[in-house]
């Protein structure tokens, strides 16, 4: 299974811990289609730039089976991912911590009944939860 992971990068790093131990726990599942560098700097010295990014992440998304996004940190980069998703009709699940203190953009905590269940999935999280949250979503996501 190809899983594309979607986190914030320019729009903010201080989840970047967490968005390890998410990708760390989607590689029990399948192949994690992401850029490498999920350290707090992002990949800005990428070779060929802004256009290579894209292109690269566009094809992954292509190839990809299912979409995990971290949805806390706002993004522009994610919800445009996410809306790519949706109109290649990839299942998608985004997790969200509400501790955060943070209200999650309408555009996407209403977007879940518009693919309907199981394929576009908004779920509620604290940080040492996150794994069971994922087994429950990758159980449910074979069954389809
Ligand atoms: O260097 C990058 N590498 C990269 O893969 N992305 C993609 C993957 C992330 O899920 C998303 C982050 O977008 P943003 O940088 O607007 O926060 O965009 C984005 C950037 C920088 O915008």
């Amino acid at each position: 299974m190809n899983i594309y992971f979607c986190g914030s990068i320019r729009g903010g790093r201080q989840d970047v811990k967490i968005y390890q131990k998410i990708v760390q726990k989607l590689q029990t599942y399948g192949q994690v289609l992401s850029h490498d560098d999920v350290s707090e700097k992002g990949e800005d010295a990428v070779s060929g730039g802004d256009e290579a990014i894209y292109d690269r992440d566009m094809e992954w998304l292509a190839q990809s089976d299912v979409v995990v996004a971290e949805v806390t940190q706002p993004s522009f980069g994610v919800g445009y991912e996410i809306g790519q998703a949706m109109a290649m009709k990839k299942p998608i699940l985004c997790l969200f911590r509400p501790s955060s203190g943070r209200v999650l953009s309408a555009m996407i905590q209403r977007a879940e009944g518009k693919l309907g269940r199981p394929f576009f999935q908004v779920r509620d999280y604290e940080e040492e939860d996150v794994e069971g949250v994922m087994e429950n979503y990758f159980g449910e996501l074979t069954k389809i």
